[in-house]
């Protein structure tokens, strides 16, 4: 039984979220969005190395396998581990959506523990939009893509320029991935292909 904020349920008249005509195929990689990313960036030692494929539909699917560094109490994954790895799923939704958007609201319920060692099979789909809202919600599951549910979230996701980033991001960073045209060509595509 979870209680949720309105604010991450949509409103009545809010638009069915629609895949975007070159989002990535079903089962296809989404791949990362920053090579450093906590979540999804092969380059980031310390991340949560999330690779998510995209689903059929507005939606995708990843696995997360808890590591002893992901501890809060002794043998069990943080909590707060735990909702990156479910903010980061949401995230990847950008990708088939073809739109840049940041985590406004999250809220997550915490249903069964989480042992280290254990795979956390990960899904998120968009349920609708409106304006610049995006609402997501998303699981882990123990034991299989069917198992138990023991992590769960629903979302607001806002809908952001690549501006966003270069504004409000540390000079260092923001320069070093202006330099890579990938992500350039990355990140204006999502702009200019809506
Ligand atoms: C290069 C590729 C990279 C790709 C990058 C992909 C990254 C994915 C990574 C995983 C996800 C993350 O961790 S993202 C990182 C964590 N998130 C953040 O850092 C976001 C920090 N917050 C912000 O920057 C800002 O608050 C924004 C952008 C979210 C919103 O600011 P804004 O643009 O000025 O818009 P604003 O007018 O305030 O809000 C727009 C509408 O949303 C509503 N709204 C906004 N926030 C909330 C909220 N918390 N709860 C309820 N409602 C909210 C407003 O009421 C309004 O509704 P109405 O009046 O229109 O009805």
């Amino acid at each position: 039984m979870s209680a949720t904020n309105t604010a991450v349920q949509p409103p009545a008249d809010a638009a069915a979220p629609v895949r975007h005509p070159e989002a990535p195929a079903p089962g296809e990689p989404v791949g990362s969005h920053y090579a450093n990313c906590f979540g999804c960036g092969p380059d980031q030692p310390h991340g949560l190395h999330l690779a998510a494929r995209a689903g059929e539909g507005v939606d995708i699917t990843a696995e997360f396998t808890v590591r002893p560094e992901h501890q809060g109490a002794p043998g069990l994954a943080h909590g707060g581990v735990l909702a990156t790895a479910l903010d980061e799923a949401l995230g990847a939704l950008n990708w088939i959506l073809r739109v840049i958007s940041v985590t406004g609201r999250l809220e997550t319920d915490y249903l069964r523990p989480v042992p280290v060692g254990s795979v956390l099979h990960l899904s998120a789909r968009v349920t609708a939009r409106a304006g610049r809202k995006i609402y997501a919600t998303a699981e882990g599951r123990l034991d299989g893509p069917d198992g138990p549910v023991a992590v769960r979230a629903d979302a607001l996701f806002i809908e952001v320029k690549v501006d966003h980033f270069i504004e409000n991001g540390r000079q260092e960073e923001i320069q070093a991935v202006m330099h890579d045209p990938d992500v350039r060509r990355q990140a204006r595509a999502f702009e200019v292909n809506p």
